[in-house]
C-alpha cells in the first residue's frame, strides 16, 4: 500500500516536471525562432543603404543613452543589488512561482541559453540553476528596468548580427514572403515579453518583498463591530408586553378564566382594569394551571415563566391574582407556592398583597425573613400532631437566607407537594446565587416523603429528560415564574435557574435598523425600560455645593415627599444628621444601620407623609412600592445601571408622573452619561443651579456643618464607651 502510495506519488511529480519541461522548451523555441527573424532583418538592413541607416538611429540612440546616463548607471548599480539579493532569496521561492518568473521575466543571458537550447543542446544543470537566479533578478526590476532589458536585447543582437553577418547572407535565399510571416511572429513575440515584464513589476508593486523593519505604534483605527448575541429562541423571541399603561388597561373582566370570587376583590381594592403586563401574563400562568395545581395542563409539565416590565407596571399582582385562583381548591394545606425576594421589606410588601387576596379564602400566607424569631417562625409554618408534622401554609414569602435556615433546621418543613417557585427581582437573587439558596429549595421539593408523608401517590423525583416511562407517571410539577424591571437576558446567567421551556414577557423591544447598505440589522434600542410618566434630570455639580443642593430643592423648590438615595449607609446617617441640624425639613433615614422595627416605623411615617425627606441606602431601591413618593433625588450617582433603575422606579409608579434628579459631579459626569445611554436613555436633561440661588443657605450651612461635626464626635465616643 505504501509502495503504491510512493509510486503514484512519484509518478505524479515526474509528470508534472514533464509538462513544465515541455511548455518551457516551447517557450525557448519560440524565443530562438524570433531571435533568428531579428537576425535575417538586420542582415537586410546591412545592405549599404540600412547600413546608413543604422549608423544614424546608433547616433541618435547614443545621444539619448548619454542625455539618460546619470540614471541609467544608477539603474545598473541598482539591477545589481537586486542581483545579490536575489541570490539570497532564492531559496525561498516556490518552485510553481519560479517557472512562472522564467517564462515572464527572462534575461539576457537566460536568452542566450534558451538559444543553445534552440540548437539542440541542453544546457547542464548548473546552468540552469544560474538562469533560474537571473529571471528572479530580472522579476525584481520595475517597468523602467523591463524597458532597458528590451534595449539591451536589441543591440545586443545588433553586435550579433553584424559579427556573423558574412554567415548569414547564405540564409538570405530564404522567400520574403516566409521572413515577413516570421516578422510578424517576432513583433507578437516581443509585445507579449514586453506585457509580461510589466505584469510582473505590477505584482511587484502590488506585493513588495517584506521588510525587515516593523514600524512601531503605527496603526489604524479600526471600528470595532458589535457582536451580536445568538440568543435562544425563547430570549430572541419574547411575547411582548405594552410599556404604556394609561392606554393599553384591560377590563378585569375582559381577561378570561378569573374567578369571580378575586374579581369581586380586585374591585373591592378599587382594581378596574389590569394594566399591560397582568393582561399577558395571569391568562398564562392560568392556563399552566387549567387542570389543577396536581398537574400540568394535559398532564404535561407546564413551562417556566420569566417577565421583564418597569418598576410600577404591576407585577406583584400578576401573580399574586393566579397563584390564589390556581389554590383556590386545595383540600389540604401543604407549602404549594414559594415567593422568595431579596429584602425583608420587600417580603412584607408582598405577604400583604398575598393577605389581602387570600383573605376569606382559607389559604394561609405564612412570611420568614428575620422579622421574628426562629422559634417564632418555625410555630407559624409547622404543627407537630399526634399523626406527624402539618403544614400552616400554603403560601409562604421568604428571603433567602431564612428560607434556607428553616429547610436544614425546622423539623417538619417540607416542599415536597411545591407546586410555584417565584422570584421576584429575580437578577438579583440569580447575583445572590453564591448562596446556594435554589439548589436547596429543589433539593427540597424532590426529597423522597419519609415514612409519615401523607400523599404517597404524589410523591415525585427530579424531572429528567422526557421518556414515555415518566410521561405514564404523573407527579405534582415545579414551575419558576421569574420577575423583575431588569432582568438579565444573558443565557447563561439564565441558566443556573435550571428553567423549563421558559416563556419570556417582556416590555423591552429590539427594533430592526436600516445598515448604510441598505440592510436589516436587529439592535436593541434600549436594554431597559422606564416608567412612561418619568422625567429625570441631572445636576452638574462638585463635592461641597451636593448638600446645599439637596436644600435648594426642599426648601426653595419645595419638594415633598422625597425620597433620596446615597451609595452608603454612613453617607446616609451624616446627610441626615446634617439635614437634621440645618433645620426646615422633616427628615429620616433609611439603612441596615436601623433595626428592623425601626426602618418599618420610618416607612410607615413617611408613607403617611409625616416625613419629607426620607435619605435612605439602596435598601429600598428595589421593589419598595411607597405610595405618593413624587421625587427621587439619587444623592450620589448609581454605578451601576441597574440601580439607576430601580431608584428612579421608586417614583412615577402605576402609570403616575414622577421626577427623579440626578446629583453628578463634574468627574462623573461623562461616564454618567454614557451609562445611560448604553442602556438606551437618552431623555435626560441637564439641570443647572446657579451658583447665586444657593448663596442664601450659605452661612446657615455652615453652622449646621460645626454641629455635624460636634454630632459626629459624640457618636464616635459613645461607641468607644
Ligand atoms: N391593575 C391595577 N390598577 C391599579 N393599580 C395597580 C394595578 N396593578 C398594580 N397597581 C398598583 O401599582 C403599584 C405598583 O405595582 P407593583 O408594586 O406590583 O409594581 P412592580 O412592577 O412590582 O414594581 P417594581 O418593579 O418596582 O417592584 C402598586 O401600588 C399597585 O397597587
Amino acid at each position: 500500500m505504501a509502495l503504491f502510495y510512493i509510486n503514484r506519488y512519484g509518478g505524479e511529480e515526474e509528470g508534472e516536471r514533464e509538462d513544465r519541461s515541455r511548455v518551457l522548451l516551447e517557450r525557448l523555441r519560440e524565443q530562438a525562432r524570433a531571435r533568428q527573424l531579428k537576425k535575417q532583418q538586420q542582415e537586410a538592413l546591412l545592405s549599404p543603404e540600412g547600413l546608413k541607416q543604422e549608423e544614424r538611429e546608433n547616433k541618435l540612440g547614443e545621444n539619448v543613452r548619454a542625455g539618460n546616463s546619470g540614471s541609467n548607471s544608477d539603474n545598473e548599480s541598482r539591477g545589481a543589488k537586486r542581483k545579490r539579493k536575489g541570490e539570497s532569496e532564492e531559496d525561498s521561492c516556490a518552485e510553481g512561482q519560479k517557472l512562472k518568473k522564467h517564462q515572464s521575466c527572462s534575461s539576457p543571458e537566460e536568452r542566450a541559453d534558451t538559444e543553445e537550447a534552440a540548437d539542440g543542446s541542453t544546457p547542464s544543470k548548473k546552468k540552469k540553476k544560474q538562469n533560474r537566479r537571473k529571471s528572479n533578478v530580472t522579476q525584481e526590476r520595475t517597468g523602467a528596468d523591463s524597458q532597458e532589458v528590451a534595449e539591451q536585447q536589441d543591440n545586443r543582437s545588433n553586435l550579433r548580427n553584424k559579427s556573423g553577418k558574412k554567415k548569414k547572407k547564405d540564409e538570405e535565399a530564404e522567400g520574403v514572403e516566409t521572413r515577413r510571416k516570421e516578422n510578424n511572429e517576432k513583433a507578437e513575440g516581443n509585445q507579449s515579453r514586453k506585457e509580461e515584464l510589466s505584469v510582473a513589476a505590477l505584482e511587484k508593486e502590488a506585493n513588495p518583498p517584506p521588510s525587515s523593519l516593523v514600524v512601531l505604534g503605527d496603526y489604524d483605527r479600526k471600528p470595532v463591530q458589535k457582536v451580536q448575541p445568538f440568543l435562544p429562541q425563547w430570549l430572541a423571541q419574547p411575547k411582548l408586553v405594552q410599556k404604556r399603561i394609561k392606554e393599553n388597561l384591560v377590563p378585569i373582566r375582559d381577561v378570561p378564566g378569573i374567578h369571580p370570587k378575586l374579581l369581586k376583590k380586585l374591585q373591592m381594592n378599587g382594581i378596574e382594569s389590569f394594566f399591560p403586563v397582568q393582561a399577558e401574563v395571569i391568562p398564562a400562568i392560568l392556563q399552566s394551571a387549567s387542570n389543577g395545581y396536581l398537574m400540568g395542563q394535559g398532564g404535561y409539565r407546564p413551562r417556566d415563566i420569566c417577565v421583564s416590565a418597569p418598576t410600577g407596571s404591576g407585577k406583584t399582582l400578576s401573580f399574586v391574582i393566579p397563584i390564589v385562583q390556581a389554590l383556590l381548591d386545595r383540600v389540604v394545606c401543604q407549602v404549594r407556592a414559594l415567593v422568595v425576594l431579596p429584602t425583608k421589606e420587600l417580603a412584607q410588601q408582598v405577604s400583604k398583597v398575598f393577605n389581602i387576596y387570600t383573605d376569606g379564602t382559607g389559604l394561609k400566607v405564612v412570611s420568614v425573613t428575620g422579622q421574628k424569631s426562629f422559634a417564632k417562625e418555625q410555630e407559624m409554618l409547622v404543627q407537630k400532631k399526634v399523626t406527624g408534622y402539618c403544614s400552616l401554609a400554603d403560601i409562604i414569602v421568604a428571603t433567602p437566607g431564612r428560607l434556607t435556615d428553616h429547610i436544614s433546621q425546622t423539623p417538619g418543613f417540607s416542599l415536597t407537594q411545591l407546586r410555584f417557585l417565584i422570584v421576584d427581582e429575580a437578577d438579583r437573587m440569580i447575583d445572590d446565587m453564591h448562596q446556594n439558596w435554589l439548589n436547596q429549595v429543589v433539593k427540597a421539593a424532590f426529597q423522597a416523603e419519609d415514612d409519615s408523608g401523607s400523599i404517597m401517590l404524589f410523591q415525585r423525583t427530579k424531572p429528567g429528560p422526557i421518556t414515555a416511562a415518566s410521561s405514564c407517571h404523573p407527579q405534582i410539577p415545579l414551575q419558576k415564574l421569574l420577575f423583575s424591571a431588569t432582568l438579565t437576558q444573558d443565557p447563561e446567567k439564565l441558566q443556573q435557574l435550571g428553567l423549563f421551556q421558559p416563556r419570556l414577557f417582556t416590555s423591552v423591544y429590539s427594533e430592526k435598523k436600516l445598515l448604510g447598505d441598505g440592510a436589516e440589522t436587529e439592535q436593541d434600542t434600549e436594554k431597559y425600560t422606564l416608567p412612561e410618566g418619568l422625567s429625570q434630570c441631572y445636576v452638574p455639580c462638585d463635592l461641597n455645593s451636593k448638600p446645599l443642593l439637596l436644600l435648594h430643592f426642599m426648601l426653595k423648590m419645595k419638594f415633598t415627599r422625597v425620597l433620596c438615595f446615597t451609595n452608603s449607609k454612613e453617607a446616609s446617617h451624616r446627610l441626615f444628621l446634617l439635614i437634621q441640624a440645618f433645620g426646615g425639613v422633616t427628615v429620616a433615614e433609611f439603612s441596615s444601620r436601623l433595626p428592623p422595627n425601626e426602618r418599618h416605623r420610618t416607612m410607615k411615617e413617611f408613607e403617611q407623609g409625616k416625613i419629607q425627606l426620607l435619605i435612605s441606602t439602596d435598601a429600598t431601591a428595589r421593589g419598595i412600592d411607597i405610595k405618593g413618593v413624587n421625587c427621587v433625588i439619587n444623592y450620589d450617582t448609581p454605578q451601576f445601571i441597574r440601580t439607576y433603575i430601580h431608584r428612579v422606579g421608586r417614583t412615577a409608579r402605576a402609570g403616575k408622573a414622577g421626577l427623579a434628579f440626578s446629583m453628578v459631579l463634574r468627574i462623573q459626569e461623562r461616564r454618567f452619561l454614557r451609562m445611560l445611554k448604553d442602556a438606551g436613555i437618552t431623555d435626560i436633561k441637564q439641570h443647572l443651579v446657579k451658583g447665586k440661588l444657593l448663596k442664601p443657605l450659605v452661612q446657615q450651612y455652615e453652622e449646621a456643618l460645626s454641629k455635624l461635626e460636634k454630632m459626629v464626635k459624640d457618636e464616635r465616643a459613645q461607641r468607644r464607651a
